[in-house]
């Protein structure tokens, strides 16, 4: 059974003030991507740290069919280090130049997430190699993390996360540094490892035609709450468009199908 997240009366404050209100979803299932969008400030990344554990929540988050079905996992108030055992959190800001290999950094966040693993040097070696091959950036490997461009820091700090092989990932604008390419070649690799391992990914995302192309599901946030829930045809709609974003807009499938869309103006 693939792994399902489920979020149950979740509100996150900073200070006084609520940013997270009251939230349910339906169980988010493993094996497929969920885009979270939104505009600015409508409370995205404050609900991915808070299924992060990096701030502190009321309500709860569970991880259900890990040891067994009829036991959930309650992630709210475990400490961070049991937390970062199940969920890999990839924030919005480029790693810190650290005078490592982009290898040596691969290794070593595969290293700290499986420290209860038995792992022998060559296998763990083995897989760093195959994550950086996957992204494309195996000719990066032996250039240190303080000598990258943005765009590249951002596929490394990505190799971290999706290494870990995580049973939930949780990624915050991760292709904001990243040319066309290199986007669409990270978007079918987070979908294609989703669906190999049954990682249940939560992407936030600003580029709506991309969410609909690599997404089953899409969670719409405005002002901390849930403005839309579905397959992508159902929660990308004009109407959607108009009240969430203000802008008018025509949401219509390409040529190849992939659901496009097209703004014709701020409201
Ligand atoms: N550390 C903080 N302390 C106080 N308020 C915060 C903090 N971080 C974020 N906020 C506020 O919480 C609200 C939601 O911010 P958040 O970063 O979650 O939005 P977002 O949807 O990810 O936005 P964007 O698309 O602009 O990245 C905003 O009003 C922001 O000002």
């Amino acid at each position: 059974m693939a792994p399902l997240l489920t979020l149950d009366g979740l509100s996150v404050f900073y200070g006084r003030r609520p940013i997270i209100e009251n939230l349910s979803l339906t169980p988010i299932t493993g094996g497929g991507v969920t885009a979270l969008i939104g505009p600015n400030a409508a409370g995205k990344t404050t609900l991915l740290r808070a299924l992060a554990g990096l701030v502190p929540a009321k309500g709860s988050i569970r991880l259900v069919g890990m040891a067994s079905p009829a036991h959930p996992l309650e992630l709210t108030g475990l400490p961070v280090s049991q937390h970062a055992r199940h969920v890999t959190y990839m924030p919005q800001a480029l790693p810190q130049r650290v005078a490592l290999t982009v290898f040596e950094a691969t290794l070593s966040a595969l290293m700290s997430a499986r420290s209860d693993v038995v792992l022998s040097t060559s296998e763990a070696q083995a897989r760093a190699l195959e994550t950086l091959e996957r992204l494309g950036i195996l000719d990066l490997s032996r250039r240190g993390l303080d000598e990258l461009s943005g765009g590249q820091r951002q596929l490394a700090s990505l190799a971290q996360s999706l290494v870990r092989e995580p049973t939930v990932l949780l990624l915050d604008e991760p292709t904001s540094a990243l040319d066309i390419h290199h986007q669409m070649r990270v978007m079918q690799l987070v979908a294609e490892l989703a669906r190999e391992r049954s990682i249940i990914v939560v992407i936030v995302l600003h580029d709506i035609a991309q969410a609909a192309r690599y997404c089953q599901r899409i969670v719409v946030l405005e002002h901390g709450v849930v403005a839309a829930d579905g397959l992508p045809e159902q929660a990308i709609t004009p109407q959607m468009l108009a009240r969430v974003y203000k802008v008018e807009a025509r949401v219509e499938p390409c040529s190849q199908g992939f659901l496009q869309v097209i703004v014709d103006r701020a409201a």
